[in-house]
């Protein structure tokens, strides 16, 4: 058996392409374009790979992107009065502050100063409440990317055991949160979990998202079995710099029944549901009704 290849790269055109209709439609009966605020304070790598993409997308949909490079030694102060400017302003309708920041900035403190409603990463406090609790919030941009691409693979997800391998903020236990959500049975395994092998072969969908290169492997995978690999790992092989996920790709796929790759699966996916989160919280901050199909 050979797994089908779930094609993160091609389902984000098409989650692109539906965001540039709506902003399209928005544009021309009311006037109205959606704007995203990107925040990037000094130089992690990652981050500006993110931006890279993020960037060209933005303008591609036809919204307005707004880009605020800050210096690695930025004050506290400086950061907040900025966030402050960017909640006030009505031409932005989501804010993204691209994490991690540099040390001396308090992470929980800026991101909690944001605008709930413009919070396009899910990342405050308020989202992450409301999420948890099943209501109307905006929901972190990854796990969304993974639940997008899980219910166009399945149709429903109900009765379905999914066990989510990593625990973080923004993306293990949204995920679980998303997957409970849509009535799955869930378990959040991490590097304490005893036994994992046993545990991730319990899964009927298996989200790796532990930050190791190639981790999961194929005995770890139940014949059949959907795998979607969060993971985006940069490693040197061969004297070559190789983008790997968390999964080790060959094995796992030789068991599974749907698989995402890596590059060209759930971080394409990311940047797709970044721009259907600003559309959102445009329509919602206009009392316009807001997309089918691009919110969990
Ligand atoms: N507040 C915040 N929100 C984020 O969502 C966030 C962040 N900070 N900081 C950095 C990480 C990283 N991240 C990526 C998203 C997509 C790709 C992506 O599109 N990857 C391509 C490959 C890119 C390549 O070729 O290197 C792929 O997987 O196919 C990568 C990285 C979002 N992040």
């Amino acid at each position: 058996m050979t797994a089908t290849v779930i094609d993160g790269k091609a389902f984000a055109a098409k989650v692109r392409a539906e965001v540039a209709e709506h902003v399209a439609r928005l544009k021309a009966g009311h006037g109205i374009t959606p704007g995203l605020a990107v925040v990037l304070v000094g130089e992690d790598p990652a981050s500006k790979v993110y931006v890279k993409n993020k960037h060209a997308s933005t303008i591609e949909v036809g919204m307005e992107s707004f880009e605020h490079r800050l210096s690695a030694d930025t004050s506290e102060a400086d950061l907040l009065a900025l966030i402050d400017r960017l909640n006030a302003d009505p031409a932005v309708h989501g804010i993204l502050v691209q994490l991690p920041l540099p040390k001396h900035l308090d992470s929980e403190l800026v991101i909690n100063r944001i605008d709930p409603a413009k919070d396009v990463d899910g990342f405050h406090i308020s989202n992450v409440g409301l999420l948890g609790t099943g209501q109307k919030s905006m929901v972190p941009c990854t796990p969304l990317g993974c639940l997008m691409m899980l219910r166009d693979h399945h149709g429903s997800l109900a009765g379905m055991n999914a066990v989510v391998v990593g625990r973080s903020n923004i993306v293990g236990k949204p995920m679980a949160q998303l997957l409970l959500g849509d009535s799955c049975t869930v378990t959040i395994a991490h590097s304490r979990t005893k036994d994992l092998a046993a545990v991730c072969r319990g899964a009927d969908i298996l989200v790796a998202a532990v930050g190791r290169p190639e981790m999961i492997t194929g005995d770890m995978v139940k014949p059949g079995a959907t795998v979607i690999d969060v993971g985006i790992n940069r490693i040197e092989r061969d004297g070559k710099t190789k983008l790997v996920g968390d999964v080790d790709y060959a094995s796992a796929a030789a068991v599974a029944g749907a698989i995402t790759p890596v590059p060209g699966g759930v971080g394409p996916m990311t940047i797709a549901c970044l721009l259907a989160n600003t559309l959102t919280a445009c329509c919602r901050a206009k009392g316009l009704d807001e997309p089918k199909g691009l919110t969990a």
